[in-house]
């Protein structure tokens, strides 16, 4: 019983594991030492993915376009099995294959291949419901030719459902760069054996459709980024209080918007106690919630039981602000650093040298990280969980790298990549909200990766729940019902 959920539970993490293309090929590499051979994995993937093809054509004819390498050998074996399975099915090969995998999947196939190229006429392609690429995946290697391109586009364009295997033909798998202008957008993508880093980045996981993953056995590999998982939150215990749940300040400032947009989000991230920290008047609009305590910041961080410190949204960029960051940063409390807070960071400030040894979470968007890694002195080169990475190491923080695409890094170099968000989610204040969740979040648990991912989790769902359109408000509103959802 326990070697079974064992077992689940590894499965569980190797299905949220992304390859790059050269650890794909080591794990492959992995497989093949464990006495697999590449036919036997093509078969599994292939006959994994015409499943779901098989279901997604529900009886219309299927087109499988054939390229040189074993992502066409993939296709053999997926058009064999539609075949096998009564649906009508007609392979296009738009390159013969070049591997041995490939020649052995498509002498396999005993239904009809029509050769592109010249003697290929427009009349001669066919056209039918489910167009599946199999043309190029992880080792496509430079743009495709014109000849290649215009067939995927003329064969997508003439077809009403259109799956992408592995990749989509045109999309660099590490980077998700797209090779060629005007590629087709697909239905559904299908990710052979584990994710790969194009999934979750901009530009081509917009074009991918709904994307999932066929197992082919392929083990953890170790230092592989991961994919953000749904999380499982406790309720709080049975005998809890406010403080025992955790108590949040939130360092207010000269824009009190911001704060306490924040602090709506935090009130119904799973904190007991949310406190908004000023030095000044209470600002209009607190809810009755919130509880306004007044006085200079290091009497108030006197009380001992704050479990996490909010900074940066609607703080401002003056000598005030400047003043409350140095205040936070002093107090060695689990922190979240968020807006102005994040342009005023620099490594020389009193208390930045201490960010690795507590709970931290910078959570900047892209503006804000360029100027981090100026302030920092880093280079800003490569993709951006590589850029969150390098960040996360100089800081000592947790960097969450706000985005279509979002990205978790660790200081251990350790990388999370969300899912595409809702772009309804490019509303004014989402950022506070998300930074009010983290620093909820943080007040509960003390640890800032699973604040972190918790949070951009809640961010993601409550978008999905709020529908569309939604105000940043409503956004905020909508974090306690996605909370609800993922209760133990
Ligand atoms: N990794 C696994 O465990 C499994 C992977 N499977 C599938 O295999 C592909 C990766 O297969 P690979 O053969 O490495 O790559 P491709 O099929 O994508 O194609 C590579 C060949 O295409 C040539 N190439 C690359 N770019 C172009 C281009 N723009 N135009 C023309 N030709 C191109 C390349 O030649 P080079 O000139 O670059 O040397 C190769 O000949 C993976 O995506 C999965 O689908 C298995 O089936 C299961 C196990
Ligand atoms: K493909």
């Amino acid at each position: 019983m326990s070697n079974r959920t064992d077992d689940a539970r590894k499965r569980a993490q190797t299905a949220r594991q992304i390859l790059t293309v050269a650890q794909m090929r080591a794990a492959e590499q992995g497989l093949m030492d464990a006495g697999h051979d590449v036919h036997a994995l093509m078969q599994r993937a292939g006959r994994g993915a015409g499943e779901w093809v098989r279901r997604l054509a529900a009886g219309r004819s299927v087109t499988v376009l054939c390229g040189p390498g074993n992502n066409g050998g993939d296709g053999y074996v997926i058009a064999q099995y539609l075949a096998d399975h009564d649906v009508p099915v007609c392979v296009v090969a738009a390159r013969p294959p070049q591997t041995d995998a490939a020649r052995r999947a498509r002498s396999l196939f005993a239904g009809e291949v029509r050769e592109a190229g010249a003697a290929l006429s427009q009349e001669g392609l066919p056209r039918g419901g489910v167009l599946v690429d199999c043309l190029f995946g992880s080792g496509l290697s430079r743009p495709l030719s014109d000849d290649l391109a215009a067939l995927l586009g003329d064969l997508a364009a003439h077809h009403a459902m259109r799956v992408a295997v592995d990749l989509p033909s045109g999309v660099d798998a590490d980077t998700g760069a797209l090779l060629n202008e005007g590629l087709p957008e697909w239905t559904l993508t299908l990710a052979l054996g584990a994710w790969k880093p194009a999934h979750f980045m901009m530009p081509a996981c917009v074009t991918m459709g709904a994307v999932r993953l066929v197992d082919i056995g392929v083990e953890a590999m170790p230092g592989a980024a991961q994919v953000l998982a749904r999380p499982v939150i406790a309720a709080p215990a049975p005998d809890a209080h406010k403080y025992r749940r955790g108590l949040l300040g939130i360092v207010a400032g000269a824009m009190p918007g911001a704060t306490l947009l924040s602090a709506q989000a935090a009130l119904r991230g799973g904190a007991g106690y949310v406190r908004l920290l000023t030095g000044g008047e209470a600002p209009s609009g607190v809810p009755a919630e919130l509880v306004v305590s007044r006085g200079a910041l290091p009497d108030l961080l006197a009380d001992g039981r704050y479990g996490a410190l909010l900074v940066g949204p609607g703080l401002g960029r003056d000598d005030a602000a400047r003043a409350k960051l140095d205040v936070a940063l002093a107090s060695g409390l689990p922190l979240v650093i968020d807006a102005d807070a994040l342009v005023l960071l620099q490594p020389g400030l009193a208390g930045v040298n201490g960010l690795a040894t507590r709970a931290c979470v910078l959570t900047p968007h892209e503006g804000e990280m360029q100027v981090l890694e100026h302030n920092f002195g880093l280079s800003g080169e490569g993709d951006r969980p590589a850029r969150a990475v390098a960040l996360a190491r100089a800081s000592g923080a947790h960097v969450l790298l706000k985005g279509p695409c979002s990205v978790i890094a660790a200081p251990d170099g350790s990388v999370t990549m969300g899912s595409r968000a809702s772009s309804w989610l490019s509303v004014a204040g989402s950022g506070d909200v998300l930074a009010g969740t983290v620093a909820s979040r943080l007040a509960v648990t003390r640890d800032a990766g699973a604040a972190a991912a918790q949070a951009l989790w809640l961010h993601s769902r409550a978008a999905e729940r709020a529908g569309s359109a939604f105000t940043s408000g409503e956004l905020a509103h909508a974090i306690g019902g996605a909370l609800a959802e993922v209760l133990a």
